[in-house]
This record gives C-alpha cells, structure tokens and sequence, in this order.
C-alpha cells in the first residue's frame, strides 16, 4: 500500500502519511493544525458555500483554526468552540459524549453555559475540518440542540469514507478510508 495519500484541495496540494487506525484499516492523516496555507485557502470557499447563519461553531481541536478564519472572512465578531473537558471557568456547561474515527476512548464535548445562552435562538453553521463517521459533527449538533439553537449547516474541508455520499453536508473534497486483511 501506498505510503502517502496526495490529497488536492482548494487549490494546495498535500502528501498525508497514511497511517493505521484499525487492524484493517487506515486512513490518510489530514493534520490542519499549523497549515496557514491550507487553512487561508480552504476558508473562503467554504463560507461561499454557506447559507445565511447566525452563528459558527466547531469541536475542540482541529477545527479551531479553520473557524477562526471563516469567522474571520465573513467578518463575524466571535465564533463558538466545545471542548473536550470542563473548565473551573465554564458556567453550567452542557456535556454530550463524543468517539471519532480517531479516538481511542470516549471523550466529552462540552459547552459553555454563557455560550450556550447566547447560541439559543440561532442559525448555527457547525465546522469542522473532517467529517468522517459523523459522530463529532452529531455530538456538536446535540449540544446545538440542547443550548436551543438551530443547525443551518454543517460543513468541514473534507468528507471521509462514506460521509461523502451524504447530501446533507458542505464539504471541499473527498478523502478515501484504506482498508486493507
Ligand atoms: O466524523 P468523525 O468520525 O467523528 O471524525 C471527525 C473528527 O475527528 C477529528 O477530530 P479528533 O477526534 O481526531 O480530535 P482532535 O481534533 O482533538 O485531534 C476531526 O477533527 C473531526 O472532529
């Protein structure tokens, strides 16, 4: 098997290292965390995509630069981030359970209360940088839900394995699982 995967998207070009997750499986390793190139490129075209939101929200970690840049780009002055643990300094946080295609073990999602309080009532955009089995982006949605708001999108650079045949996300490109005896 190749070593690499050569993923093209908005226009950068990157070689992931694959890499196993699985006895019989792999994955190309899509790593956003300090790729101001990618993240700068990719940002643009996906706020174009989006509808008219309120507001933007993603999960701790990967997604925090590329919302922080799509906030950016369509001048909105703040945007929203659950996190994998509870904070001293959180206000009555909701708290969902989360397992990505990743994760090893369970992990929570939580949000913070003031945050929560003001995402009641809105139209949220949830984005993340990879939506694969989809259980990240359904723990963001039920804390959406849970704080009163609204889900008018959900949106992420890349959609992994089967999550590229849903119709009911905003993706760049397409990103295959490697399965392998
Ligand atoms: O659709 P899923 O199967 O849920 O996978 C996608 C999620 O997995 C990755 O995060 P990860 O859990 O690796 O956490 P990290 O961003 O904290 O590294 C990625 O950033 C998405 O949030």
């Amino acid at each position: 098997m190749d070593k690499t995967y050569t993923l093209e998207v908005a226009g950068v070009t990157r070689e992931l290292p694959i890499m196993p997750i699985a006895d019989n499986l792999s994955i190309a390793s899509f790593v956003i965390l300090g790729d101001t190139e990618l993240v700068t490129a990719a940002a643009p075209l996906l706020a174009e995509k989006l509808p008219e939101v309120d507001v933007l929200i993603t999960a701790e970690a990967k997604g925090i630069p590329l919302i922080f840049e799509v906030s950016r780009v369509l001048k909105m002055k703040k945007y929203y981030v659950a996190r994998k643990s509870t904070k001293p300094y959180m206000d009555a946080p909701l708290i969902n359970e989360v397992e990505s295609i990743t994760t090893q073990k369970k992990q929570i999602l939580c949000l913070d209360g003031a945050d929560a309080r003001e995402i009641s009532g809105k139209r949220v955009a949830i984005i993340d940088d990879v939506i694969s089995t989809g259980k990240s982006l359904q723990a963001i949605e039920d804390l959406v839900v849970k704080a009163g708001g609204h889900v008018a999108a959900r949106a992420a650079i890349l959609a992994e394995g089967d999550a590229a045949k849903r119709s009911d996300i905003i993706f760049l490109q397409e990103l295959p699982l490697f399965f392998h005896e």
